[in-house]
């Protein structure tokens, strides 16, 4: 059987592709809307037309139908009743870095491999998550912390359920790639879906802006890409942007996803309370103040990334730097008003 236009069978198939092809390669495309027309398969539909679009399909000798099945095993290995780190964050987080590989700059920069395991691992990089963090897992001695020796717990995991699960039936993508080529797209996957751990977001950012310096005395163009660390500092750091990119997507956007994650949070909270453990920092639904901590990590977190960012890629993310000032600025004044509020 053929598998249906846009890897999905929806009753809006028209409006999807429709928004597709108005959006799919725009900074800001409603992927909360992409969810509900395509029947509560977004990544699969993301996934498939992003292929199509970039015509992997052919170059990699992928069967539609195998593309389908491997990325609606995965799909079903994201937890739905995860308020944030669902196959929603995962469409997210692939669309956005399928935008930023287009920068202008970046054009001609990587190959197709490396482009193919980019997306690869934006889609994969949350999969199977339990909605709660490293420490969570840590504290409370879990069977998947006690796995990985409490080293990066979470994406040691998503990798394995990746990789594992090429391995059912008709789901093997990788199969026409020959020996090479999959051996380094794995090697590949694992050290970007690795980069995400927040733990290694201070040296790779360190090594970003290292690059950038570079870059300057170079003249300005991304030259002498040639050697796989610093190629790959460079797809670590832009899979890394897209997976703290929410603050930078257009308002609307970014709010659904602060109550999003907020929610998992005060869920994490909740458990650790009942477990008459500590609570974690901005867990308690109680105190936490939502608009503070947006405002705190925009401010130590996520502007400086995306300023190291943006004046590697200059000047393609121009306005995603602005967007997140804009938003950065939108949180403080709401945190402003709240406190004024409370104190009467
Ligand atoms: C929309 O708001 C956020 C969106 C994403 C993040 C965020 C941080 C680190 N990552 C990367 C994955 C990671 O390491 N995590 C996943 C989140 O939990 C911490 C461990 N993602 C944080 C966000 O807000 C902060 C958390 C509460 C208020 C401030
Ligand atoms: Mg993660
Ligand atoms: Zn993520």
């Amino acid at each position: 059987p053929i598998p249906p236009r846009l890897g999905v069978e929806t009753p809006h198939a028209d409006e999807l592709s429709v928004l597709f092809n108005e959006s799919l390669d725009k900074w800001g495309i409603d992927i909360f809307r992409v969810d509900q027309l395509s029947n509560q398969h977004p990544l699969v539909t993301v996934v498939f037309s992003i292929f199509e679009k970039r015509d992997f399909l052919s170059k990699f000798r992928i069967h539609p139908s195998t593309l389908v099945n491997y990325f609606t095993g995965i799909e079903e290995h994201y937890k739905k009743d995860n308020p944030y780190h669902n196959a929603v964050h995962a469409a997210d987080v692939t669309q956005s870095t399928h935008v930023l590989l287009n920068a202008a700059s970046l054009v001609n920069v990587f190959s197709d491999l490396e482009i193919l395991a980019s997306i690869f691992a934006c889609a994969i990089h949350d999969v199977n998550h339990p909605g709660v963090t490293n420490q969570f897992l840590i504290n409370t001695e879990n069977e998947l912390a006690i796995m990985y020796n409490d080293m990066s717990v979470l994406e040691n995991h998503h990798c394995a359920v990746a990789f594992k699960l090429l391995q059912e039936p008709n789901c093997n993508i990788l199969k026409h790639l020959d020996d090479s080529q999959r051996k380094q797209l794995r090697k590949m996957v694992i050290d970007m879906v690795l980069a995400t751990d927040m733990s290694k977001h201070m040296s790779l950012l360190a090594d970003l802006k290292t690059m950038v310096e570079t870059k300057k005395v170079a003249g300005g163009c991304l030259l002498k890409l040639d050697n796989y660390s610093e190629k790959m500092q460079i797809m670590q750091n832009m899979v890394h942007c897209a997976d703290l990119s929410n603050p930078a997507k257009p308002l609307p956007l970014s709010t659904q996803w602060v109550t999003r994650v907020m929610e998992e949070f005060f869920n994490q909270g909740d458990r650790e309370k009942a477990l008459g453990l500590p609570v974690s920092p901005m867990c308690c639904r109680e105190t936490a103040n939502i608009e503070k901590s947006q405002v705190s990590f925009i401010d130590f977190i996520v502007h400086p990334l995306w300023e190291a960012w943006t004046e590697l890629v200059h000047p393609d993310a121009e306005h995603i730097l602005s967007t997140l000032e804009q938003n950065r600025d939108h949180y403080s004044e709401l945190s402003a008003t709240r406190e004024a509020e409370e104190q009467q």
